[in-house]
């Protein structure tokens, strides 16, 4: 693989951030399976290229502490029950990357060393070095924040050389896609781009974090076969994210 993009003379480190409602597949809600194992084949084939994966999985396909406060829940406790959604997502994530012979290690932010090991910074440094994948789950332990600012937190502190935004849509639009049918999509963008005009495709904090580490974003679509791979590779489509476009 020719790779172009994360890349250092010496060491290719990325952060992939899967969008839990990318593992719905065609469906509403929950996990497709058939969709989960496909996006861990993808990752194997980055993998088996050289570069270190680490990942950070959302949990919108489970559940989001926002939308239950607007119902009423109280927000704290609706967000450390998306964090636990993540888990879940983590874990299932894991079982697949073990089925296409990829090793890997859950590290959460919340304790519970039944299921996962503690987030412990040097040691994730040290499981990439030896060739495993390292899924951070449960966010950044933290209510009130998301899985997108975990995973530019991540990436900062595992000097990772890019962090990859995988969802549902194929970059940043003018306006939300879904939504809006003449958004156009860019193929660059300043972080300053993004904050200025709302573009709400990440949350503000991760994209603050990610200008103050001079750590480039890519948006892309994970739901197409192979996007990761072709994205590591230099091809499109997907949004860039710099400092100056
Ligand atoms: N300007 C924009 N450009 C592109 N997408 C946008 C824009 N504004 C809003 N969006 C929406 O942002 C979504 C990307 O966020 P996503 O749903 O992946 O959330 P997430 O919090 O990262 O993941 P999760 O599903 O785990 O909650 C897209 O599916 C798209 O509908
Ligand atoms: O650091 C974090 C990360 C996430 N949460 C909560 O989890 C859900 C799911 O995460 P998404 O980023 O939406 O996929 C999120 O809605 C929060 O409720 C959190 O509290 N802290």
């Amino acid at each position: 693989m020719t790779a172009s993009v994360g890349e250092t003379p010496n060491r290719k480190r990325v952060l992939l951030k899967v969008s839990g409602e990318a593992l719905m597949g065609d469906g509403a809600f929950g996990v497709d399976q058939q969709t989960v194992e496909r996006i861990a084949h993808d990752i194997g084939e980055v993998v088996r290229d050289g570069v270190e994966v680490c990942l950070v999985v959302g949990g919108g396909n489970i559940f989001r502490g926002l939308a239950a406060a607007a119902k009423g829940m109280d927000r704290a406790q609706g967000d450390y029950a998306g964090m636990l959604a993540t888990v879940i997502n983590a874990l299932l994530l894991q079982n697949a990357l073990e089925r296409e012979q990829v090793a890997s290690r859950v590290m959460s932010a919340i304790h519970m060393s039944s299921v996962a090991e503690p987030y412990i910074r040097r040691r994730a440094i040290r499981h990439m070095e030896k060739g495993r994948v390292v899924i951070f789950a449960a966010g950044t332990g933290n209510p009130f924040f998301t899985t997108d600012t975990a995973a530019a937190l991540r990436a900062a502190e595992m000097e990772c050389t890019l962090l990859l935004k995988g969802t549902q849509v194929d970059g940043v639009y003018s306006a939300d896609p879904k939504r809006d049918p003449a958004a156009t999509r860019y193929d660059e963008l300043t972080y300053m781009d993004v904050l200025a005009n709302q573009l709400n495709v990440m949350d503000a904090a991760a994209i603050s974090l990610a200008r103050e580490n001079r750590l480039p974003i890519i948006v892309f679509n994970i739901g197409e076969e192979g996007s990761f791979g072709r994205v590591m590779r230099g091809q499109g489509p997907y949004t860039r994210i710099i400092e100056a476009a």
